[in-house]
């Protein structure tokens, strides 16, 4: 199932700056480690904004809640979910 997920990224001004670099890598490493495995199909900025848009591809609502409630920046994200279905007129996919 495909999900298109926008992150809106939160992090509070006075957050220690350690702490804050290390939340980063783990976030990297987390998110690249979803995308090595086919889960994490497409992370994209969007222009401008401290977001992302991303397409996950997973079993069932129950993995992509999972998957996301392990972000290490989840408690400083606005997550929006949005289900995909196939598009009748798309030529690919
Ligand atoms: O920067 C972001 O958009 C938030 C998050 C998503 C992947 C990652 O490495 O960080």
């Amino acid at each position: 199932m495909l999900f298109a997920v926008r992150m809106d990224v939160d992090l509070p001004l006075d957050l220690d700056a350690q702490f804050r670099d290390e939340l980063l890598a783990t976030e990297k490493a987390y998110s690249q480690k979803l995308q090595r495995a086919g889960k994490w199909v497409h992370l994209w900025r969007v222009v401008g904004e401290y977001s992302n848009l991303s397409v996950f591809d997973v079993a069932d609502n129950g993995e992509l809640h999972e998957l996301l409630w392990n972000l290490p920046l989840f408690k400083y994200m606005k997550v929006t979910v949005t289900p995909l279905a196939q598009h009748p007129s798309a030529v690919a996919g």
